[in-house]
């Protein structure tokens, strides 16, 4: 099986190319996932991406974390997908659309002189900030915005936001100390998130610039995460500590993202680097 693998800030999946390759069956996708995935056995990556024809948009996006669980929506596949489908010719043009289960986004290339990729932005849509958009329970109001949640014997203080996947997002003041490894798994299994969450802890550097860690819904701890990244500038302005149209830099694990929460279409704006690693052929 034919693959390329490619990472944005160390979040790094094999990606299959549907348009040129042959694709492993539907039911052999979880397990697909999980075996490339793994970093003795397999390739080593987060997990899984396809990249499929769509009716109506120019290309579509699947992803699936390393325990094989579909994702809806995936930001650093996206600036992935842009720069594979642009370097092989897929799209044409350096603006185009994408389809993931979380709905369409629009991504821009920026090629430099010599017609390489290094950094996409994608327009992330808009944030979706109800209990039911993520889904999770609580204490009744339709937002759930630094609300106090017990998990496992804790209490936290949480804002909950989806990209098209669900994210909670919590408030420290040194991000050292986020007790990712440990809390992460028990908030992102708990009965709280009945299809379980991406969970994130920010810490503010300053209206403008925060540190942030993950713990992904499937994949566990991660170099970082587009979509949580998205969703921790959201909770940021929700919470007073950062301005819509104010851009701001999040420092994740493996890299800076550039993150903007539009007033004028209340869309969120991504921007960061997408590299191919290798091409590559898997056997097992
Ligand atoms: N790493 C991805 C997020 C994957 C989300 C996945 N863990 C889920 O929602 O189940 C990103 O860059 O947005």
């Amino acid at each position: 099986m034919k693959f390329t693998k490619l990472h944005g800030l160390g979040n790094s999946y094999i990606y299959l190319d549907g348009f040129n390759d042959a694709i492993p069956s539907e039911q052999d996708l979880p397990k697909t996932a999980i075996a490339v995935s793994n970093p003795y056995t397999g390739i080593g990556s987060d997990g899984l991406i396809l990249i499929l024809p769509s009716e109506g948009s120019d290309v579509r996006m699947r992803v699936f974390n390393n325990d094989g669980s579909e994702a809806k929506n995936c930001g650093n596949g996206l600036r992935c997908v842009s720069k594979y489908v642009y370097d092989r010719g897929i799209v044409t043009s350096t603006t185009f659309t994408i389809e993931t289960l979380g709905g369409e986004v629009e991504a821009e290339v920026h090629p430099d002189d010599a017609n390489q990729v290094k950094m996409v932005t994608v327009d992330m849509g808009v944030p979706r900030l109800k209990k039911s958009d993520l889904p999770m329970t609580g204490n009744g109001a339709e937002q759930t915005i630094n609300e106090s949640i017990a998990i496992a014997d804790h209490q936290f203080s949480m804002t909950g936001v989806s990209m098209g996947n669900p994210h909670i997002i919590m408030f420290t003041d040194d991000i050292s100390k986020a007790p990712v490894s440990t809390l992460g798994p028990l908030i992102e299994k708990s009965s709280v998130f009945p299809e379980g969450v991406n969970v994130e802890w920010v810490q503010m550097v300053s209206e403008r610039e925060m540190n942030f860690k993950v713990w992904e819904r499937g994949s566990g701890i991660t170099q970082a995460c587009g979509t949580g990244a998205c969703a921790a500038v959201v909770a940021a302005v929700l919470n007073g500590q950062s301005k819509k149209d104010e851009e701001v830099i999040v420092h994740l694990p493996g890299g800076d993202l550039y993150i903007t929460w539009s007033s004028k279409d209340d869309h969120v704006w991504m921007r960061g680097e997408a590299v191919t690693v290798c091409h590559g052929k898997y056997l097992a």
